[in-house]
This record gives C-alpha cells, sequence and structure tokens, in this order.
C-alpha cells in the first residue's frame, strides 16, 4: 500500500486493524479522490503542494481514460490553451493555441508527473457511504489489476468526488435500435472516418461530438446525415482571429449576460450568416445563459458548417425508428444508410455509487449551483461538475485542495495533542 494508507489510528478504537488487514480494510490518512481525471489530478497536485497524504481511485489503468480511450484521433481542446491548463503548472511554452489530445494527454501525464501523484488503477468505486456515527467516509472497491478482482474498503475523513460529468455514454432508447445491425457506434467509440469511407451515416445528436464526427466523416470521403431533433447554437470558433471565448470572458467582465450573448449572435450571424436556413434550430435561450442553466455547451465550429452550407453533411430531423438496415425519421422519410454514430452526449455515474441525496442531485451533479458547489457536508467534496470544462474544475480544485488541506492540518494537530497528553498519562502510570 502507497506510504499514506495509514494503520488506523486510536480515534477509532473499537476495531482492531487486524480486523481491517484481513477484511482489505484500509484506513486512509487523508481524503480519497475517485477519478484520475483533470479533476482528481489538480485537487491531488494542490494536496501534494500543502503536504496532505491522499490516495486516488481510479477505474480504467491510465490517467484521464476519456481523453486516452473515450475521444477520436483528430480531437483538438477548442477553448484556446490558456482556458484549458491545471493549477501551478503551466503547458509547455510551444504548445499551440489548441493543443491536439495527444499534446493535452502528455501534458496531464507530465502534471502527474511532477506533482509524483500516482493513481490506484484498475480500482473502481462501487459504493460510498457516511458513516454518522463516526463521521467517517467508506469507500467500497473493486480492484481489477491483479489476477482476481478483490473487494477493498477504504476508510477516511474525506471523500473527493471527481467522476466527472462525462461518466457514461448516454444511449437514448429508439424503437428498433437493435435490430438495425451492429453498425451502430457511440461517439465515444469513434475514432476515426476512415473505416467509413464511402458509407452513408447517420449522426445522430449536433452537440459539439455530433459536429465533429460529421466534419471528420466527410474529410475521409464517407457521407454523413446529421440529426438535428431541437435546437443548437453554432458559434465560430474565432472571430477575426481572436478566439470566441476568449472575446466572450472579456465581455463577462463589462457587461450582463444577456448582452454578452446578444453580441455573440450577431458576431456568429455576421460569419456564418442565417444557420436557420440549413435547419440548424436556434434555441429560444443564449447560447451563455442555455450553458449556465441546462449545461448544453454551444458547437464552437471549426468547420462542420461549411460543410453543411455546401451540403457535403446533410441535416435531418428527429428520429422515429429504426429497424433492419433502415432507420425512419419523424417526417416520414428513410434515407439510405449503412452505419449509425450515436453523438448524444454524457452523463455523470455519481447516483450508481455515491449513497447519498442532500449533496448532488439526482443527476449526480452538486444542487448548488456555481461557485457553491464544491463542498458539501461531512467532508464531502465536488470537483468538475460546474459545467465550466477545464477552468471550473481548476477553480474547484483549488478550493478542495486548501479546505481539505485546512481541516487535515486542524485534525492532525489536535491528534498529535491527544496522542501527547495519553502518552504523558501512560508515563504517569509508571
Ligand atoms: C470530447 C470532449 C472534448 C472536450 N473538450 C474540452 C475542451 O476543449 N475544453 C474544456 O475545458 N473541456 C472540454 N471537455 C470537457 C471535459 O469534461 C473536461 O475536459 C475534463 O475531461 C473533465 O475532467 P474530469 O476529471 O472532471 O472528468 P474526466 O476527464 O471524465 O475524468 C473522470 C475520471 O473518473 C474515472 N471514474 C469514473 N467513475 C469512476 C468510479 N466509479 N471509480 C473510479 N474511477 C471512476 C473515469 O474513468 C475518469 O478517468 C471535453 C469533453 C469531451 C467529452
Ligand atoms: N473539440 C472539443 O473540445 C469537443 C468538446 N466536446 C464537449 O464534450 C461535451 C459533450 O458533447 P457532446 O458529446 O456533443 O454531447 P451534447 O450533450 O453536447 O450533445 C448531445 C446531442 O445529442 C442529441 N440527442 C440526445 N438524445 C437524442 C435523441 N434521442 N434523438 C436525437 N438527438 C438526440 C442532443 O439533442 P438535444 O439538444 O435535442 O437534446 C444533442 O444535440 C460537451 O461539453 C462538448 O463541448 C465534444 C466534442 C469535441
Ligand atoms: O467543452 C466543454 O464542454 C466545456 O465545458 C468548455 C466550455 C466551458 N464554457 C463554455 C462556454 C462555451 C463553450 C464551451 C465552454
Amino acid at each position: 500500500m502507497s506510504s499514506c494508507c495509514l494503520n488506523m489510528p486510536n480515534m477509532f478504537p473499537t476495531l482492531a486493524s487486524e480486523d481491517f488487514l484481513s477484511s482489505r480494510c484500509i484506513w486512509v490518512n487523508g481524503p480519497v479522490i475517485v477519478g484520475a481525471g483533470p479533476s482528481g489530478l489538480a485537487v491531488g497536485a494542490g494536496l501534494k503542494n500543502q503536504g496532505v497524504p491522499f490516495i486516488i481511485l481510479e477505474r480504467a489503468n491510465c490517467i484521464a481514460s476519456l481523453w486516452q480511450n473515450r475521444t477520436y484521433d483528430r480531437l483538438k481542446l477548442h477553448l484556446p490553451k490558456q482556458f484549458c491548463q491545471l493549477p501551478n503548472f503551466p503547458f509547455p511554452e510551444d504548445f499551440p493555441e489548441y493543443p491536439t489530445k495527444y499534446q493535452f494527454i502528455s501534458y496531464l501525464e507530465s502534471y502527474a508527473k511532477h506533482f509524483d501523484i500516482n493513481p490506484h488503477f484498475n480500482e473502481t468505486v462501487q459504493s460510498a457511504n457516511y458513516d454518522e456515527t463516526f463521521g467517517l467516509w467508506r469507500v467500497k472497491t473493486i480492484a481489477t489489476g491483479g489476477p482476481n478482482p478483490i473487494g477493498v474498503e477504504y476508510i477516511c475523513r474525506w471523500l473527493v468526488v471527481a467522476t466527472g460529468e462525462n461518466a457514461e455514454k448516454v444511449v437514448p432508447e429508439f424503437e428498433g435500435l437493435q435490430d438495425f445491425g451492429d453498425h451502430v457506434t457511440h461517439a465515444c467509440d469513434y475514432k476515426s472516418g476512415q473505416s467509413y469511407s464511402g458509407e452513408r451515416v447517420l449522426v445522430v445528436g449536433c452537440g459539439n461530438s455530433g459536429m465533429e464526427v460529421s466534419l471528420d466523416l466527410c474529410n475521409h470521403n464517407a457521407n454523413p446525415s446529421m440529426v438535428v431533433r431541437s435546437s443548437v447554437h453554432v458559434l465560430p470558433r474565432e472571430v477575426l482571429g481572436k478566439s470566441t471565448f476568449e472575446l466572450a470572458v472579456s465581455m463577462m467582465k463589462w457587461l450582463p449576460l444577456w448582452l454578452v450573448d446578444k453580441i455573440l449572435l450577431i458576431l456568429a450571424h455576421l460569419i456564418l450568416g442565417n444557420t436557420e436556413k440549413y435547419g440548424l434550430k436556434k434555441p429560444c435561450v443564449g447560447p451563455l445563459e442555455l450553458k449556465n442553466t441546462a449545461g448544453k455547451t454551444p458547437v464552437l465550429d471549426i468547420g462542420a458548417f461549411q460543410k453543411i452550407r455546401s451540403g457535403e453533411i446533410k441535416i435531418v430531423p428527429g428520429i422515429k425508428k429504426f429497424s433492419r438496415g433502415r432507420v425512419e425519421l419523424v417526417n416520414g422519410e428513410t434515407p439510405e444508410i449503412e452505419s449509425v454514430i450515436l453523438a448524444t452526449g454524457y452523463r455523470s455515474n455519481v447516483p450508481s455509487w455515491l449513497k447519498e441525496n442532500e449533496f448532488f442531485s439526482s443527476e449526480g451533479v452538486p444542487k448548488n449551483p456555481f461557485p457553491n458547489g464544491w463542498k458539501g457536508k461531512g467532508g464531502l467534496y465536488a470537483v468538475g461538475f460546474t459545467r465550466r470544462g477545464l477552468s471550473g474544475a481548476s477553480l474547484d480544485a483549488i478550493s478542495v485542495a486548501h479546505d481539505i488541506a485546512k481541516s487535515w492540518k486542524e485534525e492532525t494537530k489536535q491528534k498529535k495533542k491527544s496522542m501527547a497528553a495519553r502518552h504523558r498519562r501512560c508515563i504517569s502510570h509508571f
């Protein structure tokens, strides 16, 4: 076990440490962090800087598994690099404005190495319960790294939830989808359009994934039709060579949100023209307000819209049903397709393992809105659930690491004092 997993201290006297060892129960002298994505790593770095021991539990066999295992080859960050770096460790200077996913992964590897963060890989958290009597968290995992899966229970004072807003793929229930055949893939398993060359592909969903997958398919000589069942904001990634996101952030310092939204929509209209003409109906609420209220990210266009305008990406309405090798749309059309890519988004998995419903909603995100959604009761924390991408996760991580370090130091001082007092009493008995 790592050096931060200490034997049970006397503060939990009813159970002997031998019992813990035989039932694979481990006392953690510090927080347990669930998830080794950017959020978990950023909290770990903050704790290291303040001398607080911790462990990170990660279900995958690597850090940042979303980025390493569940994204396509051509993915680049869509916000400029200054909005995507984690605390206390900048991107290398030679990184481009929009790093590739490989550059981002190599940065995260260097980040973990720099702060000497060593997560427990292949260890999935199955449940976490708060023990009111002792004021402790019981975190149960299944570790699958060895020859046989083993169950482990960690006991700790602080629990940091860093499993992300994109922990599980969303696969909507479509009538007949199981009859369509084998050629159905979620965007998280899509790597490149190479294997789709010459095929007609139905891309379901028009968020950033749907748009970028459709563009990649075009670039590999496939023929995508993209389903737009409701509405979407499409903004150019850049306005006159300057990042639209950066522009929005600057404007937000001086102007109210509704006005920034209005300006963004006018700029988008000037640059892209009328997107509604091509079947991309706009939501009634502005792009930033929609992101804040419903978590729906506007599309930051990197070229898909041009392909929509040229007809290389066809826009089609919602799906009525699938059948063997066929799809029927809500307008009654039955376009010929060979494959389906579900770019239908992601969700949190917190409700499946965290036995708590005061701080987290049934959707698995903190109920309190930003900036008050990072701290719950009884040593519970959340990082990376504010729908503000990597910069939001970094802000949470700084607050969480600081808050835990403060109470860890107080408790450690307290424990040392009471141990010294006990030691003195023991000596006086002799
Ligand atoms: C395709 C794509 C592109 C994106 N691009 C950007 C961008 O350019 N800029 C930006 O700011 N944001 C972007 N995002 C948002 C993205 O959420 C963040 O970039 C970032 O990955 C969030 O980090 P995280 O650590 O909170 O979550 P994740 O990166 O999802 O990490 C969570 C980790 O927790 C692990 N985990 C989950 N459940 C368990 C469990 N029960 N037990 C143990 N481990 C568990 C997962 O395996 C994972 O490694 C993008 C998202 C996607 C899907
Ligand atoms: N380059 C980058 O940095 C990229 C970043 N990302 C980020 O990853 C996150 C996830 O994005 P994404 O994967 O696009 O997911 P989103 O949740 O943003 O989009 C999901 C899409 O699927 C549609 N959808 C869901 N269910 C159905 C259904 N039953 N029938 C038809 N359509 C359906 C939604 O439509 P509706 O709106 O009607 O519900 C929506 O258009 C976002 O934050 C995004 O910004 C993603 C890709 C690239
Ligand atoms: O890519 C994402 O999912 C993000 O959350 C990044 C992001 C945070 N705030 C935004 C506002 C507009 C577009 C993207 C983002």
